[in-house]
């Protein structure tokens, strides 16, 4: 394997000294950018995108050539997990993702099996080597899962919901079903994710999209609990170097401690908090990414030049930030203020790390 050219992002999560802010943006490779388009509509839909390790190399890398990113993410979905379960994936236009066979009882849930990643999930394994390959040492590639929480939202809702009707009333009045539930993708996920290290992935980030919606102590017990037990069996070296895992709650800004507990590397913060208040709370014991309202990236590029500023001296001096949004970027973006973005991060953080 080839000598890592860029290693500001894996050095900004491990607390290690950078000569500038790491950036890169959750969702990068996707529908604002006309190429992503043109090689979805190659490949048809976008789960045949997924399964094709060529394609899906190519998306990944396509946000590279544009842009002066610090590192690559694995083009893929979270929902590949309950997808290798048996629940029957598909994505209707417009609608977001369906499954034909949602796992709402507790019969459904006893006959789950945790899925081989190298089998079942065989073609996410090629798309991560492949790309780790193209790479060619370039930038670090980041491996990722969904939470278990978000994964077991759309088995039980059968896709997505606004309201988590089926789920919390399962949570509540049959917990021990969602519980079973969630050690089996808790399972599932550690294996995958250890999978995507086994074959190149250098960092690893879980997505708990929907860990918001939850109580406070349905959090804890629902799903942070289960993110533990996933960092307690990750592999956290390969190659000889560290591999940072990155726990991302959206809506989870009251919970960063107890995120930080966890052991993992680094949180994920949504742009409802404060980066100054969110580096004050979890002290040293972990790094953040964040933390930018992707929605700031529909404004004037001066506008967005200027909060990308006040970002960078909310969290302060030194290492410890990797720059990113608080969510995936959205589809109607002008790729042009993206890339304005991106050199802001860069051109306004030398400063802090002098
Ligand atoms: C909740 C969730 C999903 N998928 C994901 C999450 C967690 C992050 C988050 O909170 O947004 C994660 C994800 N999905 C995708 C990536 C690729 C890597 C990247 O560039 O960040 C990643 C990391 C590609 C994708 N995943 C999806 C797209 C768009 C599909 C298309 O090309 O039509 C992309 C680029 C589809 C998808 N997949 C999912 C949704 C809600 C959708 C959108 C459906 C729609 O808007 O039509 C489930």
């Amino acid at each position: 394997m080839s000598e890592l050219k860029n290693d500001r992002y894996l050095r900004a999560l491990l607390k290690q000294p950078v000569d500038k802010t790491p950036v890169w943006m959750m969702r990068q490779a996707g529908r604002y950018l006309p190429e992503y388009k043109a090689t979805r509509a190659e490949a048809g839909d976008f789960m045949s995108l997924c399964k094709n390790h060529d394609l899906a190399c190519e998306v990944t890398l396509q946000p590279l050539r544009r842009y002066d990113l610090d590192a690559a993410i694995l083009f893929s979905d979270i929902l590949t997990i309950p997808d290798a379960m048996g629940c029957g994936l598909y994505f209707e236009t417009g609608e977001g993702p369906r499954f034909e066979r949602p796992t709402d009882t507790i019969e459904k849930i006893e006959k789950l099996a945790v899925p081989d990643p190298e089998d079942e999930l065989g073609y996410v394994m090629k798309a991560v080597s492949t790309i780790r390959r193209e790479l060619k040492g370039e930038v670090p590639l980041i491996g990722f899962s969904g939470s278990p929480w978000t994964l077991a939202t759309y088995m039980v809702e059968g896709g997505s919901s606004k309201t988590f009707e089926k789920i919390k009333r399962m949570m509540y009045a049959e917990p021990q079903a969602l519980h079973m539930l969630l050690d089996k993708l808790a399972d599932s996920v550690t294996s995958y994710l250890n999978a995507q290290v086994k074959n190149g992935a250098q960092s690893l980030m879980i997505f708990d999209s929907w860990g918001g919606a939850l109580s406070h102590s349905a959090y804890r017990e629902f799903s942070l609990r289960y993110m533990q037990k996933i960092v307690d069996g990750l592999i956290r070296e390969n190659e000889g170097r560290k591999v940072p895992v990155t726990l991302f709650t959206k809506g989870g800004g009251l919970w960063l401690e107890a995120m930080a507990e966890t052991g993992c590397d680094a949180l994920g913060l949504d742009w409802t908090i404060d980066i100054k208040d969110a580096r004050a709370r979890v002290g040293d014991k972990v790094a953040l990414q964040g933390n930018m309202d992707p929605s700031m990236l529909y404004a004037p590029i001066p506008r967005i030049e200027e909060e990308v500023q006040q970002i960078l001296a909310g969290y302060g001096e030194g290492t410890g930030h990797v720059f990113n949004l608080g969510h995936g970027i959205h589809q109607h973006v002008d790729p042009e203020h993206a890339g304005a973005f991106i050199e802001a991060v860069h051109k306004y953080s030398a400063q802090y790390h002098k």
